[in-house]
């Protein structure tokens, strides 16, 4: 069962708005829609029904549409946040309920499942939602955590003791919640909790730019911003636990699963930069003085010290890397030396400064120092690195267990003959060199054929040695895509919308089969669609599952031509980056953009980013720019 299903979502609208010159908060307009339209649309994809709490204007609740109910306070006379609760337990017909205050339009769209996942954890019989705050007068202050009681999800048994406590005359939330057994949760977006207050608030909001948190006001009403999508996915997954232990040399490319602390330090011993003369600073003549003249003792090898320490006037021949003598903190490379014969060295002034040419112990990595942190992705110069700390052996996460196939009836695979309305299947060859390159194990389940039945044993199969699954098509709303119904089926997946182009459509949740489960990335179709949405999306979220840093190859470019771009989406255009007469970097497109052109994508270098407020670009912008090297 998923959670949405056991959740009522309740928006709180009843009070009077006295901050707000009593006006009603929830109709409030707000980047065109009223703040309760925005507060409904974050709430309905976490809840089965959502209903309103409000004591005016209830048919101008009850016409937004996805609106269940719209139900005024049971006890009447405007008693506050916590009788909306007791109305809202009195009409949930669901195990759990999910509240927000109307005025609330960033609200987080994982509120429901992390709240839950804490009353789950804890077993509790509440779940509220806590930020970290600074005092705005003393910025100096240490951040103090506050509590959101009106984002809190509470099992819908706890009415009996909630009339119990309203009975006794009592009206603070805070105060009902501490009756019972409470699971704080922690969001690190204090951001998504703001609520608006007064009408200059409100104002000042809608002036604003779309806050990148907001959904994509600019186009589609109901598509989501990118950031956000990433955000939803990334706070969902978590790094896999499995460690193994590999020779130094078959870490190559995993990822580094315990930080590498150095045993020694490196270099072990001071030791020479140069060829030349090692010798004490003290001897070094001063500005006017004339040249020294120091009588060589002895020689000092790399792996061959030398071990006396030389008196007034001497110094001891040495080689790069040989440990300096003791007694010596100079190094002279001998081609700065005035004269040499035989043993005899002669040095002007300024022809070193004390202290010249020494390499010291410990100055590349100090002994109980983290030499490289866990969560790096292993490249040659890590090799060479853990190699010089003597370490043979390292801990690396197990690698990722990623399954995969398309989806669609017109697709054959290579080798079989392409019927009409037929094409080949490219998704599939696309996402095993996407997986591969990132160090993923696949298992390619080929295609599968538009028909539920199929879908399902697919996804089912899947879950039983993936930890994630990653499709291509039939995420969209046409006639044949059930994929859809059958992730939904399958475990509490979403589908997005997404401001973006291309890759609008995004199916992202956990299906589960028998006690297994994985992380579904449902790209779109589209050839250029599927490879876009999977570096935006998916190639962050197994990145960290594989426990890897999450960074991507960008700079900046200037553009060639104009680019037309409508502010409200993001968009990721096909671009070749190179380098301008006047040395600088510059890009441009790789002409058609259509989502189905693979050729765009086998021709460009790197990835345009089209920010979401972006507008059109005029020739010689610069623009933000993502290389495929380092991203493929
Ligand atoms: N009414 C709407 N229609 C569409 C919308 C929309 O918002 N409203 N979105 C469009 C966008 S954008 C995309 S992207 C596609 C995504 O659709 P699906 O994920 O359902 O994908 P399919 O319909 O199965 O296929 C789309 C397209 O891609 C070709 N395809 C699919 N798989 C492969 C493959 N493995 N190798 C090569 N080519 C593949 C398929 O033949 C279709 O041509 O929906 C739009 N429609
Ligand atoms: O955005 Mo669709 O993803 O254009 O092809
Ligand atoms: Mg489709």
């Amino acid at each position: 069962m998923s959670l949405k299903s056991k959740v009522t979502g309740l928006i709180l609208a009843g009070g009077r708005g006295t901050r707000m010159g009593r006006v009603d908060k929830g109709l409030q307009p707000f980047q065109g829609a009223t703040l309760a339209a925005h507060v409904l649309r974050r709430l309905a994809p976490q809840a089965a029904a959502v209903v309103v709490n409000a004591n005016r204007n209830l048919p101008q609740y009850q016409a937004l549409a996805g609106v269940a109910a719209v139900v005024p306070d049971a006890m009447g006379g405007y008693e506050g946040p916590l009788a909306g609760l007791q109305t809202g337990l009195q009409h949930c017909a669901t195990e759990l309920l999910l509240t927000a205050p109307c005025d609330s339009p960033f609200l987080p769209l994982d509120l429901a499942e992390r709240l839950y996942a804490a009353m789950q954890a804890e077993g509790a019989d509440l779940a509220v939602a806590v930020t970290m705050e600074s005092d705005e007068q003393d910025p100096a202050a240490a951040p103090y955590r506050q509590p959101h009681p009106v984002f809190s999800l509470l099992k819908a048994d706890v009415l009996p003791q909630l009339d119990a406590y309203l009975a006794t005359g009592a009206r603070r939330m805070e105060g009902f919640f501490k009756t019972l057994r409470m699971a704080e949760v922690l969001f690190d977006d204090a951001d998504a909790f703001r609520n608006i207050n007064t009408l200059q608030e409100l104002q000042r909001h809608e002036r604003e730019q779309t806050p990148a948190s907001a959904p994509g006001f600019g186009g589609d009403p109901a598509a989501l911003h990118v950031a956000e999508a990433q955000r939803l996915i990334r706070e969902r997954v978590a790094p896999i636990a499995a460690i193994e232990r590999l020779p130094l040399r078959a870490a190559l490319d995993r990822v580094l699963a315990e930080d590498i602390i150095s045993p020694i330090n490196v270099p072990a011993y001071d030791n020479s930069a140069m060829d030349g003369y090692a010798l004490r600073g003290a001897d070094l003549p001063a500005e006017g003085a004339a040249p020294v003249v120091l009588k060589t003792i002895g020689i000092a090898y790399a792996g061959r010290p030398f071990a006396h320490a030389p008196k007034v006037g001497e110094c001891v021949r040495i080689m790069t890397g040989a440990a300096i003598p003791p007694g010596c903190d100079s190094v002279i490379p001998q081609e700065l030396a005035a004269a040499i014969d035989g043993d005899q060295v002669t040095i002007a002034h300024g022809a070193i400064r004390s202290g010249a040419n020494l390499r010291r112990a410990g100055e590349d990595l100090k002994a109980g120092g983290i030499a490289i942190a866990q969560g790096k992705i292993i490249r040659p110069a890590d090799l060479g690195l853990v190699a010089s700390l003597g370490i043979a052996e390292v801990a690396v996460r197990r690698k990722l267990r990623v399954a995969f196939f398309s989806t669609g009836d017109e697709l054959r695979s290579l080798g079989e003959c392409l019927d009409d309305g037929c094409v080949y299947d490219s998704n599939r060859y696309t996402l095993y060199g996407m997986l591969t390159r990132l160090g993923c194990e696949v298992t390619d389940m080929g295609i599968v054929r538009d028909d539920p039945a199929a879908l399902e044993a697919a996804l089912r199969d899947a879950c039983k040695n993936a930890d994630a699954i990653i499709t291509s098509g039939g995420v969209s709303e046409g006639a044949a895509d059930y994929t859809r119904e059958i992730m939904a089926v399958l475990g509490d997946v979403d589908f997005w919308k997404l401001a973006m182009r291309p890759g609008r459509p995004l199916a992202f949740g956990k299906v589960q089969s028998d006690g297994d489960s994985a992380w579904l990335f449902g790209l779109p179709g589209n050839p250029v669609a599927v490879m876009v949405s999977f570096y935006m999306f998916a190639r962050p979220a197994l990145l960290r599952m594989m426990g890897a840093q999450v960074t991507q190859p960008a700079m900046q470019a200037r553009a060639t031509e104009a680019i037309r771009k409508r502010p409200g989406r993001t968009e990721y255009q096909r671009g070749i980056v190179g380098t301008g007469a006047n040395g600088e970097a510059q890009v441009r497109l790789t002409g058609a953009q259509g989502s189905g052109i693979l050729s765009s994508m086998t021709e460009a270098n790197c990835i345009v980013v089209l920010h979401h407020e972006q507008a059109n670009v005029a020739a010689g912008q610069l623009v933000d720019v993502l290389l495929f090297d380092g991203l493929v």
